[in-house]
């Protein structure tokens, strides 16, 4: 597909912001890239700015009631509008830890916060007001990233893949990246430059919850919680009897999916070390339940997204994979930042009309673009 000219006329490679609230709920990511969507220049400076307790939890209740939220409810905007200047403050605070001047910087990526993913429906609905945003930064503001992918029939994530290949480029192939985030995806670039991508099936979500509830911590620091505890097999073969591991990609994640599963599995008869044993495991063997969709196997896998953090996933996953297994660090990259970094890959390749999807990507019927755009003085 040819590419759109640049809106402003100039050379389309240089700094992109991008931002990234992810699952996790745990903080909004903030990244600068030198790109023009295809090239990789210099990966700038990044940060996470925390989510403050009390918005955590309000958009976590608002996550719950999403599938009959409706769009004006006064909690939604609040919440929209205190995530929004979260991200005005990450923004302008990633430009200041950069050094580079703002008039330097291109465009944001704006992902906003995931409130329900249901592309069966035709549904996936981030929110965040990019109105606002570009107002309180004077950036042009790229968003809306998934709505046109869901609406050609694709499954509107996952949207990091073109990044990851972009990052992998000189790498020996076959090669996987899994992102561990509040849900897990994989990345598949294989010896002939083939992409394909989907959702794995848990991260760290379900272990997350469940550290909250029995211990008050946000999620399972180290994986000390689940390496103190001993998997239960015949939980863990319940949960992975569920249809979407034998589900053909692509496919795709909503936060919440598999918490009605782990219910009915028995999870919740567990002590709290064996249930977050179970969890962890969990999420390792359901990435090795993608084995069988990809196309071969892979030499090795790259771990990025906070559940390489977790030393219990990470041992799961060694065992589960039967292959090297490394971390985004190994890679010389950030593995806190690649999805923040992605937006702002992704941001430039919507201002120039590329293609953010694939079909092997999100199963959209062709080469989707993607992203929409609000001007600084049109805010
Ligand atoms: N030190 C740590 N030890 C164990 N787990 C950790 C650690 N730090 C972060 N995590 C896990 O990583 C999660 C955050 O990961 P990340 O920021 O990649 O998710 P996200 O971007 O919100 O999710 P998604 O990729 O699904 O959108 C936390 O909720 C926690 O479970
Ligand atoms: C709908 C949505 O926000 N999905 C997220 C989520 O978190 C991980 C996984 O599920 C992935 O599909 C996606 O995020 C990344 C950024 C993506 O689109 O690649």
């Amino acid at each position: 597909m040819a590419a759109k000219p640049h809106a402003a006329g100039r050379d389309p490679f240089g700094w992109h912001l991008g931002m990234m609230s992810g699952t996790s709920l745990d903080g909004v990511d903030a990244a600068l890239v030198e790109t023009d969507g295809e090239r990789l220049g210099r990966l700038g400076a990044s940060l996470t700015v925390p989510l403050p307790s009390g918005l955590r939890r309000r958009l976590r209740a608002l996550m719950e009631r999403a599938e009959t939220l409706a769009a004006d409810a006064p909690e939604l905007v609040s919440a929209e509008a205190e995530l929004t200047v979260l991200h005005a403050e990450a923004a302008k605070a990633v430009i200041a830890r950069a050094g580079v001047a703002a008039g330097e910087v291109r465009a944001i990526g704006f992902h906003g916060q995931t409130l329900l993913h249901r592309p069966k429906a035709r549904r996936t609905w981030q929110i965040g007001d990019a109105r606002a945003l570009a107002a309180a930064t004077g950036l042009p503001v790229v968003h809306d990233f998934r709505s046109a992918d869901v609406a050609a029939g694709g499954e509107g994530a996952p949207l990091v893949p073109l990044f990851h290949a972009a990052l992998l480029c000189q790498a020996e192939r076959p090669i996987a990246v899994l992102n561990l985030g509040g849900v897990g995806n994989v990345t598949f670039l294989g010896l002939g430059g083939e992409l394909l991508a989907f959702d794995t099936g848990p991260g760290n979500a379900l272990l997350d919850d469940w550290t909250l509830r029995h211990t008050g911590h946000a999620y399972d620091s180290g994986g000390r919680l689940a390496a103190s505890g001993r998997a239960d097999e015949a939980v863990l073969e319940r949960l992975l009897a569920h249809p979407y591991f034998a589900r053909t990609p692509p496919k795709s994640l909503d936060r919440l999916d598999f918490r009605e599963a782990a219910g009915q599995a028995g999870l919740d008869r567990l002590a709290p070390a064996d249930g977050a044993a179970t969890l962890a495991a969990f999420t390792a063997r359901a990435v090795a339940a993608a084995l069988p969709h990809l196309p071969s196997p892979p030499r090795r896998w790259v771990v990025c997204g906070g559940g390489r953090h977790n030393r219990a996933i990470l041992r799961c996953l060694v065992e589960a994979l039967g292959a090297p297994v490394s971390t985004a660090e190994d890679e010389g990259w950030d593995g806190d930042a690649i999805e923040a970094q992605a937006f702002a890959f992704l941001a430039a390749r919507s201002l120039r009309g590329l293609p953010l999807s694939l079909p092997g990507t999100t199963g959209v019927p062709r080469p989707m673009p993607g992203g929409r755009v609000v001007l600084p003085h049109t805010a």
